[in-house]
């Protein structure tokens, strides 16, 4: 039996910048194949989109960011969600409340709007793509019959460290309060790991938290998927992704940018942030005599450790682009310039509270990125080919770091002795922008460059898995019906 009808894919995505980016593109990637996709945006996202866009509107207003993307011939329909709490709760002072409420209040809201797509929906509602953040994709999925489909905003290996959660735990290396300094050689496709690359949350000694409850709740939820989606290339991580294979259906299909990357003003506006327009500036600049210095969307830094940051690129008399966010040190107190910073570095620096980032690095006065090692941050810095100077916060980012320096060698550590100092900073940035074509790191990057440009080529691995994906899926619900 062959359905004619378009496969209608619901898409969730969670309330943070770096899961937004790459849902969106998913779901266009999806749309281009086919697909009919509504894509749920929370209510936050949606009210953080339509105020970074300056529109006039009020909450209750619908602006559809897909409206662009359907005029151009896709068939995406946009809704909102609430998350279960009033639209002016802070999630960042609150944060165990909103964990708690992520788990307990928010699959309600998902169950009505599921509930409604599946009993009018045209074509029918068939699959359910979710983050694999959320505690509840698989009882929805089950309950209304849908196929399953965990989408991986980070890199497989990543992955494999919250699949292979049991592992961790029975050899104590998880929710154990042994501080253990082992290499870890015993998870399928991860030859050796060190305590300290593991995801910071995985090394944290009270595992009592909300954090924890839905890192177990994620682990379990991987396990119940009928397709993983992986936002990252094959060749990069086959390892890992060979081994998750063997247990699950699981396809490499990114890196996920807006479609064309040569126009960053992609259809579809995906930034939470007002951006602020750097390109006027980085045109004053020579090529690649410019550092851009940015922590991502949302994860503080220590105070003492930016202060540093600031003296350290004040020190190295390199040209700079920085974001720094009002809540880079805490979500409590914005952060505050060492005093004469501002006028020190007028000639040479612009100092922002965010920007459109792919206009930024895509720059030909960019030379290279002193980064926190988000995933999104990575991909994009690589696409472009710019070297990248490592200064993990948190989270997956300890884990891409190791990806970077140890593994693939196209970054340098910024921490390599404790505690960060001024002069560090300062020799470490000069390193970096004084990298000649010739250089290993350089030679390095251009190889791995080369892997992400295959992937997405006609024909490359990316859009071949994704194919792949769309035909297994068809057959996985064929056997549904
Ligand atoms: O001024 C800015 C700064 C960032 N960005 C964009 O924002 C995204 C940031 O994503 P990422 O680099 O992944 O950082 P986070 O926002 O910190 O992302 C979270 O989500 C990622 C993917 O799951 C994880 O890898 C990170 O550790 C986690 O903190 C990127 O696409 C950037 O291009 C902008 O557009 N303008």
């Amino acid at each position: 039996m062959t359905t004619q009808k378009p496969l209608h894919a619901v898409v969730f995505t969670l309330s943070l910048q770096g899961h937004v980016i790459p849902s969106i593109h998913l779901a266009i990637k999806l749309a281009s194949k086919g697909f009919t996709i509504t894509f749920v945006n929370t209510e936050v996202n949606h009210r953080d989109i339509t105020k970074s866009l300056c529109r006039n509107t009020s909450q209750n207003d619908v602006v559809d960011i897909f409206s662009a993307a359907r005029e151009a011939g896709l068939d995406i329909r946009y809704r909102t969600v609430s998350v279960g709490f009033p639209i002016s709760f802070d999630r960042k002072l609150n944060n165990e409340q909103f964990l708690e409420g992520h788990v307990h209040v928010f699959p309600a809201h998902v169950d009505e709007l599921v509930r409604d797509l599946v009993d009018s929906a045209d074509p029918p509602l068939t699959c359910l793509v979710a983050d694999s953040f959320f505690g509840w994709q698989s009882a929805i999925a089950k309950k209304y019959n849908l196929v399953y489909v965990s989408f991986w905003t980070e890199p497989a290996l990543v992955f494999s460290l919250f699949y292979h959660l049991d592992l961790l735990q029975i050899n104590g290396h998880y929710a154990s309060h042994d501080n253990r300094e082992d290499t870890i050689e015993y998870i399928p496709g991860i030859k050796a790991i060190e305590l300290k690359d593991l995801v910071s949350f995985l090394q944290d000694t009270d595992f009592s938290t909300s954090m924890h409850r839905l890192i177990s709740m994620t682990s379990k939820e991987m396990k119940s998927a009928d397709f993983i989606l992986c936002n990252t290339v094959h060749e990069l991580e086959f390892e890992p992704i060979l081994a998750i294979q063997e247990q699950q259906p699981m396809y490499a299909i990114g890196p996920l940018f807006p479609s064309g990357l040569s126009n960053s003003k992609t259809l579809v506006p995906t930034s939470l942030k007002p951006e602020f327009d750097c390109t006027q500036w980085l045109n004053t600049k020579p090529q690649g005599s410019v550092l851009y210095v940015s922590f991502g969307s949302f994860i503080p830094c220590e105070k003492k450790k930016i202060d540093e940051i600031a003296h350290g690129l004040l020190l190295s008399k390199i040209n700079f682009i920085w974001v720094l966010r009002g809540d880079a040190v805490s979500y409590e107190e914005p952060y505050v310039l060492p005093s004469g910073f501002e006028d020190e570095i007028k000639d040479r620096a612009l100092i922002v509270t965010w920007t459109n980032q792919i206009d930024v690095i895509s720059h030909s006065a960019i030379g290279g990125f002193l980064t926190h090692c988000g995933w999104n941050s990575t991909l994009e810095s690589i696409w472009y080919g710019v070297l990248m100077l490592c200064f993990p916060l948190k989270a997956d980012q300890l884990t891409i770091r190791k990806l970077l320096v140890d593994d693939w060698r196209i970054g340098v550590n910024l921490c390599d002795k404790k505690p960060l100092t001024r002069f560090e900073v300062a020799e470490k940035v000069n390193v970096l922008m004084s990298t000649k074509l010739d250089d290993k790191l350089r030679k390095e990057m251009i190889k791995v460059r080369q892997i992400l440009k295959n992937a997405l080529a006609e024909n490359g691995s990316s859009e071949r898995n994704l194919c792949q994906f769309v035909s297994d899926l068809k057959n996985k619900i064929i056997e549904k019906v």
